[in-house]
């Protein structure tokens, strides 16, 4: 497979480890792009047409949420972070020959016109043999305490959805986001999970390690900090009205997403709270 180019993407930092694993991030959201395991094989999904275009978050890699998942709250879905400018904090390869890259953002005009807090966000991205991880830490640098919930939204790029299974969340109870009526409770599966139409779930309190079997590898997902799971696709129709998935883009990812929903994260100025998500390839 040629490797994807994201250059359209904004200013993108390649980081190398010394076994050959890679990473690709960009300042504009401070979004892990690219990761590449030593094999050579892309474990993430970018939209072919994914565009930055008027400041739009970009569709693909791992977009970061916060300090709101979703629409669940006043703020723009998401929040406020996955289309403002990250600035460099450091590139390096560490003691164990791991490719890291650390990124920063702070409130500014645009961030406080929309929610009056000060903060601090990093996001430090390491890539070594076959483990990508992911650590995001929230300071809060205001006088005031301040509560967010928050993701990481992974694109995990599979071979075709519909041969693609989760395991782990079997027996375990979930809020339903398809549909036009607002949220439901999901009824538990024994079974793992398969993909076709829609999905859109929050895991409350979820059981790991979550298994993705991609079709082209298998995928472990650990976390710390982050205590609940959102699994998302958006199915054919769905899709059909996301402007920058390309065609059959649907049919190319799951959204597995270390996320803090059900109970939010509350600040006392000063303090920091730090969330990780470890994703593994095991083949
Ligand atoms: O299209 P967006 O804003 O990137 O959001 C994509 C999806 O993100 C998921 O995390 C949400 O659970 C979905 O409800 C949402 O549709």
């Amino acid at each position: 497979m040629t490797a994807q180019s994201f250059s359209s993407l904004g200013p993108c930092i390649e980081a190398c480890a010394t076994d050959g694993s890679r990473l690709v991030v960009t300042t504009f959201g401070g979004q892990v792009l690219g990761w590449n395991t030593p094999d050579g094989r892309e474990r993430l999904f970018v939209s072919a047409t994914a565009t930055t275009a008027g400041g739009q978050a970009i569709r693909g890699g791992v977009p970061v949420c916060w300090p709101q998942f979703s629409g669940q709250g006043p703020l723009p879905k998401h929040g406020l972070l996955r289309n403002r400018d990250w600035s460099v904090l450091t590139n390096d390869i560490d003691g164990d020959g791991r490719a890291r890259v650390a990124l920063r953002c702070e409130a500014d005009a645009v961030t406080r016109a929309q929610w009056p807090h000060a903060f601090a966000a990093t996001l430090v991205a390491t890539v070594g043999g076959d483990t990508l991880e992911l650590a995001l830490t929230v300071r809060n640098t205001d006088a005031a305490p301040f509560s967010f919930t928050t993701a990481l939204h992974g694109y995990w790029r599979v071979a075709e959805l519909a041969d693609v299974s989760l395991h782990g969340l079997e027996g375990h109870a979930f809020r339903d986001f398809t549909g036009t009526a607002g949220e439901a409770a999901g009824a538990p599966s024994a079974a793992a999970l398969r993909f076709g139409p829609e999905t859109d779930r929050v895991y409350a309190d979820a059981p790991q390690p979550l298994t993705l079997d991609t079709g082209h590898g298998r995928l472990a997902f650990l976390q710390a900090g982050f205590t609940d799971t959102v699994v998302w696709n958006p199915g054919a129709e769905r899709a059909a009205a996301i402007g920058d998935l390309e065609v059959d883009g649907w049919r190319r990812f799951v959204c597995v997403e270390a996320a803090r929903i059900a109970v939010p994260v509350t600040l006392a100025p000063g303090a920091a709270w730090t969330g990780t998500q470890t994703v593994r390839a095991l083949d």
